[in-house]
């Protein structure tokens, strides 16, 4: 059998994880805690600490879960998916057959080990880059907002990075994004925006969207009405080939590939125009930089420093041997709102699988429930139930030594941003050894396991090492459960359906209802 054919349940060091389960550490026991126990559980890299001593791991499980990570062959199968070897497929079986080269779009900076498939796919996307650098720099300050139309992983990577860099905007510059196929959201953007000075960007990889390609039209009927030439405005990012691959129509076209996955193509150009263009080219190269240096730990062969690694061995740790469904990512710092929205499509999108790499069904669990708000706003919320619900809520904190604008203001001898990280450390430390008390309200179970992704400051190279470790941490944890994190089958039926709806509709339509959504309901279910 190939190495990446083992199956999970099979190997050796699933059955001893199974049996450590049993034994795994208390973390309420008195004085476990130490400073020599946070010093043993840190891996840095990248410009990341990870610091994972409130996990419920000991040097025993940690030692299995390395094994776990050689029986499951990872590091080869992460070396191959860099290098350009088809890692998209289902064996014996129709699936896409794809190489998946994300990380070739940003392995510009030097060590250029790559030869073959992943060479070729860094110098196409370097032509892009290029380009991009040279159009930004032609329209110079003749635009001063810009609309981005795009959804899923063609929205919410750019814009969750944009969102965490957005203290570094070019002054003068605005952006909009719409997204939802909810007309609401452009009515909104476009209020107030000066279509004269505006550009749009149209990312959609298969260029055949509905949503995206609605407001396409949508935003361009806007620009028309205001006695504008749309094709003077509008810029689009597609996969070289598609129906929106019409340098007619557009100012200018970027390209992506099928060998970039929608969510795993935020440092292309699919970011790369949105972030070129509001935070400035050199912005956008710095942050390629960062994820590219992520990409590099990835690779590393000691499971102990590869921060990704040992990310998705927690994570898998908790999931098939612990036994929890979901996890919550909580950055303390209010820019990387979005942050968690876009882990939660990378995720959940790349692991919500129930067949392995041959097509068979699983007889473990896969893929968790990624869900998350910004600290300390979540404590405030939902943290009530994480520390004292009936359900173990595993956690993984973002959080940074600085703030992003250095306006900071000392109130009862702390800063604010002392007090954001002070909190931060507080909840893992609290979720982990808990609160005995004779009153049964107030007692606190303790054993809720998380690890901190700790950085200087939320800068670009920062933020694309973020990025990068969340794509690889997922992708260890597709090649550990032996399953493709890289196709997305699973969305395909509602948008078929979603079709057959609307084309019924017309026909449905009365004078007395214009808007015949119980019948459609009822006639579609008739049909099934
Ligand atoms: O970039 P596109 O082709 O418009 O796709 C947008 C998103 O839709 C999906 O295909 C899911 O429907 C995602 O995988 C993708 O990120």
């Amino acid at each position: 059998m190939e190495e990446e054919e083992v199956a999970f349940d099979e190997m050796a060091s699933v059955q001893r994880l199974h049996e450590l389960k049993l034994i795994a550490p208390d973390m309420t026991e008195q004085g476990i805690f130490s400073e020599e126990r946070i010093k043993n559980h840190v891996a840095r890299g990248a410009g990341i600490t990870l610091l994972y001593a409130p996990e419920r791991v000991d040097e025993t499980i940690l030692g299995e879960l390395e094994t776990l990570a050689k029986e499951a062959g990872v590091l080869s199968k992460m070396q191959r998916m860099q290098s350009g070897e088809v890692m998209n497929c289902i064996k014996g079986h129709q699936s896409e057959n794809r190489a998946v080269l994300h990380t070739a779009v940003r392995d510009f900076f030097g060590e250029e080990n790559n030869s073959g498939p992943a060479k070729e796919a860094a110098a196409m996307a370097k032509i892009e880059c290029d380009k991009l650098k040279q159009f930004l720099s032609s329209i110079g300050d003749e635009f001063s907002e810009l609309f981005m139309i795009g959804i899923g992983g063609s929205d919410l990577g750019p814009s969750a990075i944009y969102y965490a860099l957005e203290h570094l905007l070019i002054k003068g510059r605005k952006v909009h994004f719409i997204n939802n196929i909810d007309p609401d959201s452009l009515a909104l953007a476009v209020k107030g925006a000066d279509l004269k000075r505006s550009l749009a960007v149209v990312v959609s990889k298969s260029g055949s969207t509905i949503e995206t390609k609605t407001n396409e039209e949508f935003l361009r009927s806007k620009f028309k009405a205001a006695g504008l030439d749309p094709g003077r405005h509008f810029i689009a990012v597609t996969g070289e080939g598609s129906e929106m691959d019409d340098a007619r129509r557009y100012l200018k076209v970027f390209y992506i590939w099928d060998w970039i996955g929608g969510r795993y193509s935020s440092t292309s150009m699919v970011g790369g125009v949105l972030l070129g263009f509001a935070l400035g080219f050199d912005t956008f190269w710095e942050f390629l930089k960062g994820a590219h240096a992520m990409d590099q730990v990835a690779l590393r062969e000691d499971i102990r420093s590869n921060l990704p690694l040992m990310g998705a061995l927690l994570s898998v740790w908790n999931r098939n041997f612990l036994g929890m469904a979901t996890l919550a990512i909580i950055p303390y710092a209010q820019g990387m709102s979005r942050f968690p929205a876009h882990i939660q499509q990378l995720s959940m999108e790349s692991n919500g699988k129930h067949i392995d790499r041959r097509g068979n069904t699983v007889s473990h669990r896969t893929g968790m429930v990624i869900w998350g708000e910004p600290g300390t706003n979540a404590q405030h919320s939902f943290f009530q139930l994480i520390h004292q619900g009936t359900d173990t809520i595993p956690l993984e904190f973002i959080g940074f030594k600085e703030s992003r604008f250095g306006d900071d203001y000392t109130f009862e001898k702390t800063t604010s941003q002392e007090k954001l990280i002070a909190n931060l450390i507080a909840q893992a430390i609290a979720l982990a050894i808990g609160q005995k008390s004779n009153n049964p309200n107030r007692e606190f179970l303790g054993n809720r396991p998380s690890h901190l992704l700790i950085a200087k400051r939320q800068d670009p190279f920062t933020i694309g090492a973020l990025l990068a470790y969340f794509e690889h941490k997922v992708a260890f944890e597709g090649f550990i459960w032996n399953i493709n994190s890289f196709d997305q089958e699973g969305v395909q039926l509602g948008k078929v359906l979603a079709n057959k709806v609307l084309n019924r509709m017309p026909s449905m339509k009365s004078a007395s209802d214009p808007f015949p959504v119980a019948d459609a309901f009822i006639k579609h279910f008739g049909d099934v």
